[in-house]
């Protein structure tokens, strides 16, 4: 300390120049209002004056929490979604979009998720499809091209935006998603490069840029993460056209890129014609270094140095010990920022009086972020002693994590060392097991089953938050629980369904429920991060060792076992999405985080097939999100997660019939690891991108069985016989029909029975028409 003391005594001024800015922040509100005005406006409850009014006034109540920033993020916000925003803003929307009754608001939500308010303005369509936000649990809309697309700038949202920053005296400094991002992100249709659409893309960024510095903006933000991937020559090249092409409109261009390091693509981006680059420095630390080497003198560089992707505290005496001689060096050409947009945290730990004090001290929320950001420009502009005191206590809870016994317990540790011995794969190939599984579960052909999770009823929320909030004691919880099973049960029985499933009523959420009940998991009471549209999730915090208590499941699955003979799924969640889906340590590798995880579910596996489930299902949605964007990484990853996988799953004997589940995410390029899970049944989504997925399947040969998603659960619309059976012939055009099931591409949570009943009819009635008309050429012969 006293060195330091020293420095800035004899230098107080070196680096009073140093910039403080966000990227981005949650846009929800602290009780998820942005959530409630939403889904009260789809209802008809509500109209659009009472949304937008909502919308503005989170708006507000956002910047006025960032305000002690030099610079805060404008047009971050969003209704649904910002790449969809992004569409709107450059006119750019598939035809289907276009014709429509209604206003504006209800043309976005038409989009996003195939209708606008219940009952409004002309029939439904097929929503934009959703996929992951690079390596996040944020799901956005993608773009959809062809050769006729055009462009046509709408300014609308942005001078809206912008015109309530300046109101309120805000630094405000807009934030675009970047054109070549914009269309990295999309998909053509019907072929074709889309690269080809970038002058004309170019021209309406372009003039938006111009009309931004219209307005006054100095800075503008432009977010290109894929420059931390792997980009080919052409993509390189298009980064060059594009900031060439915008370095005329006079506003200062701050590149924006996070998630990652820029790699191989630091050259490109250090000597792109803007003023500014942002770099994720807790991702991309190690770049830092040859970046400042290669960076034109010109150049402000913003280091992203606080975690935008997990929750701890950061240790600002490290980060104080490698910025300042950056800081002396750059002077008033740094600024500083969170790594990525805050969009990925929760908003405030002050909502969390009920966690553990000591967890708690390791703790930072989106809040507590930018206060950090803040205390380390004080110390970089004023020396570290005018905030001393502070970063005292900050340092405080630090320093006690390290040694802390809820962190680290031994007996979990030799468990790890001894797991080594243990089983990773089936005990015989797939074929064996088909015919074994088959004669024991006697299933027809098309098998018909569902993803796990019924409609989530007001009642069933309100019941659990009763039980929480000690309203009702445990048996009466358990009983109301009990009988949301028997009833979903016999739902399924009345819809001729062949292979059930309890409903997951039970569960708040399918990674929190488990994070609740395994040791070395904390959850919170509201620390909700958006997850798409008006959905959020509470991420568990895995801090410590983990430990299954005691069985988590099998009671329940042994219940709804009890109400029928017919097959009932257990329903499980992977290692790997468990692990994705939390903020995990970052005081070990990912992997044995994983593995611990895997330990415990591998209990859970057996002690179900143990209680007669002779199907289980084992979740694993966020396999492919967790995949590192770098290509150089990936395989690493892949190996590990695909042997955690194993250790969870494949202990069980041949007859027990082991499903796994995924959505949301492109699996085409992954589906030779897909394949190494071995599941015997694979249920994926397939609805929102039916072909390029199943081609993939082909083309690798795929295996095992396959349940490829015959509807869109996301949307409220109805699915169409016609349509599922059509999906469903050319997936049988492309894979043994025998290996083939009828699910929908999701679990049911989000969707009400009224919904739910109709679909699943519709969806049984196509299993029976596929049974008359599509059977193996074996039975056809023998007829
Ligand atoms: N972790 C995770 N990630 C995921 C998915 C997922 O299922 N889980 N699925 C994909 C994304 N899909 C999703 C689908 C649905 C929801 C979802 O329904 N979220 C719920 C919250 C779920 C939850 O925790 N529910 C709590 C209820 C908490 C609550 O809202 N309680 C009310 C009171 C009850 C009421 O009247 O509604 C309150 O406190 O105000 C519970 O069941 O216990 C929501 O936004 O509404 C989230 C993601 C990919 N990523
Ligand atoms: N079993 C889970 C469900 O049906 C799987 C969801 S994947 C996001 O809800
Ligand atoms: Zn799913």
């Amino acid at each position: 300390m006293g060195v330091f003391l020293c420095l800035s005594e004899s230098q107080p001024h070196w680096s009073e120049m140093v910039t403080t800015h966000n990227l981005g922040f949650p846009r929800m509100g602290l009780r998820r209002e942005l959530k409630f005005a939403l889904e009260a406006y789809w209802r008809a409850e509500s109209d659009s004056a009472t949304l937008l009014d909502c919308a503005r006034t989170l708006r507000q109540r956002h910047w006025t929490l960032q305000n002690g920033l030099d610079w805060v993020p404008v047009g971050d916000f969003s209704l649904y979604d910002h790449m969809l925003d992004m569409s709107f803003t450059l006119g750019h929307l598939p035809e289907r979009a276009q014709g429509f009754e209604g206003d504006e608001l209800e043309r976005y939500f038409r989009l996003a998720r195939g209708q606008g308010r219940s009952a409004c303005c002309g029939s439904a369509i097929a929503a934009a499809e959703m996929t992951k936000w690079f390596d996040t649990n944020y799901h956005y809309l993608v773009p959809e091209f062809d050769a006729q697309t055009r462009f046509e700038l709408d300014d609308r949202r942005l001078r809206q935006q912008w015109g309530e920053a300046l109101a309120q005296g805000v630094r405000a400094k807009p934030v675009l998603i970047g054109p070549v991002t914009y269309l990295w992100l999309g998909k053509m249709r019907g072929g074709g490069d889309r690269l080809h659409l970038l002058p004309a893309l170019l021209e309406v960024y372009a003039e938006l840029l111009k009309r931004l510095h219209a307005w006054g903006a100095t800075w503008v933000q432009i977010d290109e993460p894929i420059l931390v991937q792997d980009l080919d020559p052409d993509w390189q090249h298009a980064f060059n056209l594009a900031y060439h092409q915008l370095k005329n409109t006079s506003v200062q261009i701050l590149l924006t890129s996070y998630f990652g390091g820029l790699g191989e693509n630091r050259y490109l981006a250090a000597n792109l014609p803007v003023a500014g680059l942002h770099l994720d420095a807790v991702r991309g630390h190690e770049d830092v270094a040859a970046l400042l080497n290669i960076l034109p003198s010109t150049k402000v560089l913003s280091l992203g140095v606080i975690d935008g992707r997990n929750i701890w505290k950061t240790d600002l005496e490290a980060t104080l010990n490698w910025l300042e001689p950056i800081a002396q060096r750059l002077q008033e050409r740094l600024w500083i920022a969170p790594s990525c947009s805050l969009l990925h945290v929760p908003l405030d730990l002050a909502t969390e009086p009920a966690l553990d004090p000591s967890l708690r001290s390791w703790l930072s929320f989106a809040r507590q972020k930018l206060h950090e950001l803040e205390l380390l420009a004080r110390a970089l502009r004023l020396g570290r002693q005018s905030v001393a005191s502070e970063l005292l206590a900050h340092q405080q809870g630090l320093n006690q994590r390290a040694q802390s016994p809820l962190v680290h317990r031994p007996e979990v540790q030799a468990a790890l060392r001894a797991s080594g011995a243990l089983p990773i794969e089936r005990r015989s190939p797939y074929t064996e097991r088909e015919r074994k599984q088959q004669a024991a579960l006697q299933l027809p052909l098309w098998p018909t089953t569902t993803i796990g999770s019924f409609p989530q009823t007001g009642p069933i929320r309100q019941a659990r938050q009763r039980f929480k909030s000690g309203l009702i004691d445990a048996a009466t919880y358990e009983q109301a629980m009990r009988d949301e099973i028997a009833l979903c049960v016999r739902e399924q029985e009345t819809l001729g369904l062949d292979v059930l499933v309890h409903g997951e009523a039970e569960r708040n959420d399918m990674v929190e429920y488990f994070g609740e009940q395994l040791e070395g998991f904390a959850f919170t009471a509201n620390g909700w991060v958006q997850s798409y549209g008006s959905r959020c999730v509470k991420p568990p915090i895995l801090y410590g060792d983990v430990q299954r208590r005691q069985p988590m499941t099998v009671h329940w699955s042994r219940y709804a076992q009890s109400l029928t003979r017919k097959p009932m799924k257990g329903m499980l969640t992977g290692p790997v999405t468990v692990l994705n889906w939390s903020f995990v340590r970052d005081d070990q590798p990912r992997q044995t985080s994983c593995r611990q995880i895997a330990l415990a579910l591998r209990a859970e596996v057996l002690d179900l097939e143990q209680a007669g489930i002779a199907v289980i299902q084992i979740d694993e949605p966020a396999l492919r999100e967790g995949l590192p964007l770098k290509r150089a990484e990936q395989a690493a990853y892949l190996d590990w997660a695909v042997a955690c996988f194993g250790l969870t799953a494949n202990g069980v004997r041949d007859e027990t019939q082991i499903h796994t589940h995924m959505c949301y995410a492109e699996f085409n390029d992954i589906i030779e690891h897909i394949a190494r899970l071995d599941a015997d049944v694979i249920t994926i989504e397939t609805a929102r991108s039916a072909l390029d997925l199943l081609e993939a399947f082909e083309r690798y040969a795929y295996p095992n069985a396959i349940g490829p998603g015959v509807y869109d659960i996301h949307s409220p619309n109805q699915p169409e016989v016609g349509r599922m059976v059509a999906l469903l012939s050319s997936a049988a055009q492309r894979l043994p029909l025998e290996r083939l099931w009828v699910n929908p591409d999701c679990g049911l949570k989000t969707r009400q029975w009224s919904e739910v009943k109709p679909a699943l009819q519709r969806m049984v009635q196509a299993a029976q028409q596929l049974r008359q008309t599509h059977r193996p050429s074996r039975l056809q012969t023998a007829n």
